[in-house]
């Protein structure tokens, strides 16, 4: 699938024509081999230009073909036989040179891009490396330590910055092919070698040693245990020190250990599932491509707690004007100090004006009459957003979308007390919420099909992960971390400290252990969530609380935690201790150690030892189990949405796909075994006990994850 064709008498013009962004298929690579021997062989061409159909030169190879066995011509000898032939090959770069479509040009003898163009190499993202001579032409041009930074984060970069770098010839705003078109006649004749990439040296720093250490040390911080970004690396280094051809060999090596790895195959799907995510679709049929958004140009955030400010922050740089009301002026006051700051830090870091213009501050909330949507963002408070949303009833105009950023609050019941309940959805983002790409989207029963999809698009515009989920207590990140943190609670009283669970689930790949987080959110959150919900009141002996409610294990630690004043790195001492308060630098705390101690004679719990494997087993399998159980009641359409909400919105590994891919990488029959195992030693803990659906998948031999939907027999299914 390559089109060709001769324009100006001596220029062959091959296009890839692969919607939607010309991967490198199989046909593709047959495609573009046959063409560029035609061209080279038809005597009345001079030179020729490379670009995609509709606009878009090429988003890499194909990522579906590496499911399946490789089949059509390689893409390292295709793009070598291009580097080498006797007739200049222009590349012309529209909107996306990604992947192998960046390689692909860089075999090329010259490139062109539009000034809108995006370029990359996101191998690294997928779990592989630039393996169609990426990491060794790269260097050759750029130098080791742009290169280095290219590969290793897969950042797409400008056209503006490609030439710079020297990655491109020519930026222009006009029409890019046309433009290669030109280069292309003025280049006849011109000697090659020097445009060879391969037959580059490759510049060297002084301290070669140094930049690589310092690129490990950064790889390995971002992402814990990732293998990608240090065979990247390694690829690179071939590149210093190798020749051309050793270094591909090294290159193609290292690509042969990645491509066939578990994480490549979590990072792939991670890829498929992040986009399928977005195609929505709800019980009554409407779906994501039959339902019309509609347009948000003006929005009010109401509250502008730590929330709220990030909400408007995202909201304004997504070119949406915004209304931001507070009920009283010391909070407006430092709302929009904060802001204001944040814009103007992020307009500062672009190179931008910070667009103050687009938000006005107010203590009335009459100012929200004319705005298209309100995301209210007021403290977590049943009573309180309910008189909120009884008001914007009454404020807003009729067809106003009235959305609340609650983490786990009855949509419905919110929506009950308004004059319009089809027009309620939530949006549920992550804190910070200026930086978290997650954003949950609860449909609640009423929600009409125009709001979910509005909620859905605007989450995209503002550059979240949008994942539609049902209306229940925690919705689905929430409901599942409640059970993770139960389990690390209760393997302290079992005999772990807190910076040995951290450590192990750091080992696992998580950005941060689940008490650092804790620490890092606030220990009061949950404390104020567990008073509403009766765990803790006048009924409980604060001195001396039962290790039991409602019939089940419930862990005081916490609490007593709080009551201690120990609220986490805000006043300086949580589950670690900090420097000072807003300390950030978690150090482990010998009163925690004794606190534990004391806690642990006083209930007569003889500490046992620990393994990093029960850390891991226990708080990982039980994540997947409720996620089994979501799926059962209809919360989440797929288990690909459960992971994604996982892997975007908790810091769950992304080498490691998300709770449910892990524990089908695991295996279900193991995952079945071991939570059977640990409910047996805990009877108590019904959460560890196997769902009903992961019993029948096991049962049906764990068929692929595609199929699970088939094994559920959900009747109130709300996605
Ligand atoms: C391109 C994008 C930026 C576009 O974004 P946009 O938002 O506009 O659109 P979507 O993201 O929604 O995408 C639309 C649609 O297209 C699908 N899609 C996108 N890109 C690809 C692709 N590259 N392949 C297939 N499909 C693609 C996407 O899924 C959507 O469809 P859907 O139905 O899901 O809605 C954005 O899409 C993007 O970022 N794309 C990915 C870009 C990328 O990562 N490219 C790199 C690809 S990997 C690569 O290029 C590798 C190369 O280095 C070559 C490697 C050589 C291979 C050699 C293999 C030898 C190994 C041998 C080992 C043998 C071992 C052994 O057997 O022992």
């Amino acid at each position: 699938m390559a089109q060709y064709a001769r324009t100006k008498g001596s220029i062959a013009l091959i296009t890839l024509t692969n919607p939607p962004v010309n991967a490198l298929s199989a046909a593709v690579r047959k495609g573009i081999t046959e063409a560029v021997a035609r061209a080279f062989k038809d005597t009345r061409v001079k030179a020729v230009v490379l670009c995609g159909e509709n606009g878009k030169f090429c988003g890499g190879a194909d990522i579906r073909e590496f499911a399946k066995a490789m089949s059509g011509p390689p893409l390292v000898p295709m793009i070598h036989a291009i580097e080498a032939g006797e007739k200049p090959v222009v590349a012309a770069i529209e909107e996306m040179a990604l992947g192998g479509g960046l390689e692909l040009a860089l075999g090329c003898h010259y490139r062109v891009a539009h000034a809108k163009a995006r370029l990359g190499l996101p191998e690294v993202t997928l779990g592989l490396l630039p393996a169609a001579g990426g990491t060794q032409r790269l260097p050759r041009l750029t130098g080791i330590p742009a290169a280095l930074d290219l590969i290793t984060t897969g950042r797409h970069i400008s056209a503006q910055e490609a030439l710079k770098l020297g990655i491109v010839d020519r930026v222009t705003e006009g029409n890019a092919v046309e433009a290669a078109v030109e280069l292309a006649l003025s280049v006849v004749g011109r000697p090659l070698a020097p445009r060879r990439l391969s037959n580059h040296a490759t510049p060297l720093p002084a301290d070669l040693d140094g930049v690589f250490e310092e690129v490990l040390v950064q790889v390995k911080r971002r992402a814990r245990g990732a293998m990608a970004p240090v065979a990247c690396a390694k690829a690179v280094r071939a590149a210093a020190e190798l020749p051309y051809s050793r270094g591909l060999e090294c290159e193609r090596e290292l690509m042969n250990t990645l491509f066939t790895s578990g994480q490549a195959r979590a990072l792939q799907y991670c890829f498929f599932a992040q986009r399928a995510a977005g195609k929505w679709s709800l019980p009554n049929g409407a779906r994501w491509d039959n339902s019309r958004p509609r347009a948000v140009h003006t929005a009010g955030v109401i509250g502008l707690g730590t929330m709220g400010r990030g909400i408007a922050v995202c909201l304004v740089k997504a070119g949406i004007s915004v209304v931001a009301v507070e009920t009283e002026e010391k909070q407006l006051d430092s709302g929009r100090r904060a802001v204001r700051g944040m814009l103007e830090r992020d307009a500062k870091r672009r190179g931008v004006t910070a667009p103050l213009h687009m938000i006005t501050f107010t203590l009335s909330m009459q100012q929200l009459r004319d705005v298209d949507l309100v995301i209210e963002a007021v403290f977590e408070d049943m009573a309180l957003k309910k008189s909120v949303f009884a008001e914007l009833s009454r404020v807003c105009r009729p067809n106003a979308l009235l959305c609340t950023n609650t983490s786990g609050l009855d949509v419905d019941e919110l929506a009950s007390v308004t004059d319009r309940p089809p027009l309620v959805v939530g949006m549920h983002f992550f804190a910070p919420a200026h930086v978290m790409k997650l954003l949950e989207v609860i449909c609640g029963p009423r929600s009409s099909p125009e709001t979910v999809a509005t909620a859905m698009t605007l989450g995209k515009r503002l550059g979240k992960v949008s994942v539609a989920v049902g209306n229940c207590p925690g919705f689905v990140g929430n409901r599942m971390l409640k059970l993770y943190l139960d389990q690390a609670h209760f393997l302290l009283e079992e005999g772990a400290s807190p910076e040995q669970v951290d450590q192990a689930l750091e080992e696992f790949g998580f950005a941060l252990g689940i008490f650092k987080v804790a620490d890092l959110s606030g220990l009061d959150i949950g404390w104020r969530v567990r008073k509403a919900a009766g765990l803790i009141g006048p009924d409980v002996d604060p001195k001396f609380p039962s290790r039991h409610r409602q019939g089940r294990r419930y862990c005081p630690l916490p609490d007593l935690l709080c009551e201690q004043g120990r609220l986490g790195q805000k006043s300086g001492r949580g589950w670690y201790l900090y420097d000072s308060a807003g300390g950030k630098e978690a150090r482990p705390d010998p009163a925690i150690s004794s606190f534990l101690q004391e806690y642990r004679l006083r209930y007569g719990i003889s500490a046992r030892r620990i393994t990093e494997q029960e850390v891991v087993e226990r708080c990982v399998f039980v994540l997947a189990n409720e996620g089994f159980r979501i799926l059962e009641d209809g919360m989440a359409a797929a288990p690909e949405d459960i992971d994604m909400v996982y892997v975007f919105g908790y810091g769950w590994p992304r080498h490691r796909g998300g709770p449910m891919f892990h524990a089908a990488q695991v295996g279900l029959a193991t995952v079945l075994q071991r939570l059977e195992f640990y409910h047996r030693q805990n009877p108590d803990i019904p959460h560890l006990q196997p769902s009903t659906l992961l019993r029948r998948l096991v049962g049906a031999r764990s068929p692929p994850m595609q199929q699970w939907k088939q094994h559920i027999r959900s009747i109130n299914s709300q996605l």
